[in-house]
């Protein structure tokens, strides 16, 4: 883990003295040999996957990964694993807090995930949903909640759901220094507006998801996510832009993909969503876990001997 990394010399070690470039490893060849030609050692932690890195992605036609992640612990897993983008979506709201809906959670329960997503990833990129009621009113107020991401919690990047009329607000964060990911399709956060979980952009409707994405891309959003589109017009705004997209539930054509951990994990009870490939059976794992662990407490089978002192 990061934070053990960075204590792990010890305080004559010259090698703690050394510049950290990326933030946590000991840098390249300055184990203390003194020696300028002397082969430098690569930096132990790869560099920091930046908002350029997605971008170069596309151009090069590969893709990559995002997760949502609203701990500590499980975003250094992701990291370790290689995913490209933790998302610490409002979906907290959800999975974390137990609430139906995205809509009740506030930036302070926001900025706690962040910050400790932030905390436990070295080289991903950590973006962090705007919650609803936190940015809509204006440009300067989705300014002001942008930059308490960026500065309480030190995300590297903010997600903003929203259609067209959302644009002006984009272009203020992105002005003020914010990299700012876009939501359209389905934007959850309005679910009530918008009559329900359904797909967006069907028939008619495809030209709007169309012109939402352009509008983002031209406010100067480096990203666009699509939720619930068709696949064919999600390939069409894949192609059409020059920002990369990640799709949930919009087919195989975007640059990245995204699901909401648990989901994915078999974490979440009851009936997923269509979009979802389940990869684990956590639930089951853990409840089998806290099964045997209470059942060794009560026939006395824990703590054993050498658990004592
Ligand atoms: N656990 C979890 N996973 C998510 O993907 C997620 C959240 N929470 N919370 C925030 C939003 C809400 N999302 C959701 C939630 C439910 C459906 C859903 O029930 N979809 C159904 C119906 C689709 C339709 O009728 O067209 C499906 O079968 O996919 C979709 C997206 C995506 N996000
Ligand atoms: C589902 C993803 C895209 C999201 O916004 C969230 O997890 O809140
Ligand atoms: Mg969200």
């Amino acid at each position: 883990m990061p934070a053990e990394n960075q204590s792990s010399h010890a305080p004559d070690d010259p090698a703690s003295d050394a510049p950290r470039p990326y933030g946590g490893a000991a840098a390249p060849g300055a184990a203390g040999t003194g020696d300028p030609t002397a082969p430098q050692k690569p930096p132990r932690t790869p560099a920091r996957i930046r908002t350029v890195h997605l971008r170069r992605f596309k151009e090069e036609g590969r893709r990559f990964a995002m997760l949502t992640a609203y701990d500590a612990q499980i975003a250094s897993i992701f990291d370790e694993a290689g995913v490209e983008v933790l998302l610490v979506g409002d979906s907290a709201s959800n999975v974390m807090m137990g609430r139906s809906t995205t809509l009740p959670i506030t930036v302070e329960e926001m900025l706690v995930f962040s910050r400790s997503v932030v905390n436990g990833a070295e080289r991903a990129l950590v973006v962090a949903d705007v919650p609803f009621g936190s940015y809509e009113a204006s440009a300067q107020q989705a300014v002001e909640t942008g930059v308490r991401f960026m500065k309480e919690a030190e995300v590297h990047a903010v997600k903003v759901e929203g259609d067209a009329s959302m644009a002006g607000h984009v272009r203020a964060m992105v002005s003020a220094g914010i990299p700012v990911m876009a939501h359209v399709g389905f934007t959850p956060q309005s679910e009530h507006a918008l009559g329900g979980y359904r797909v967006q952009g069907r028939g008619d409707a495809a030209a709007r998801v169309l012109a939402d994405a352009r509008a983002m891309q031209e406010a100067g959003a480096f990203c666009v996510l699509m939720e619930m589109v068709p696949s064919d017009v999600a390939a069409e705004v894949e192609a059409a832009l020059d920002v990369p997209t990640i799709g949930i539930g919009a087919g195989p054509a975007t640059t990245g993909q995204v699901l909401v951990w648990q989901d994915m994990m078999g974490m979440t009870p009851g009936r997923l969503p269509r979009f979802v490939k389940r990869y684990a059976d956590l639930r089951g794992t853990v409840a089998a876990a806290a099964a045997a662990y209470a059942e060794d407490v009560r026939s006395g089978a824990f703590p054993a001997e050498e658990h004592g002192f």
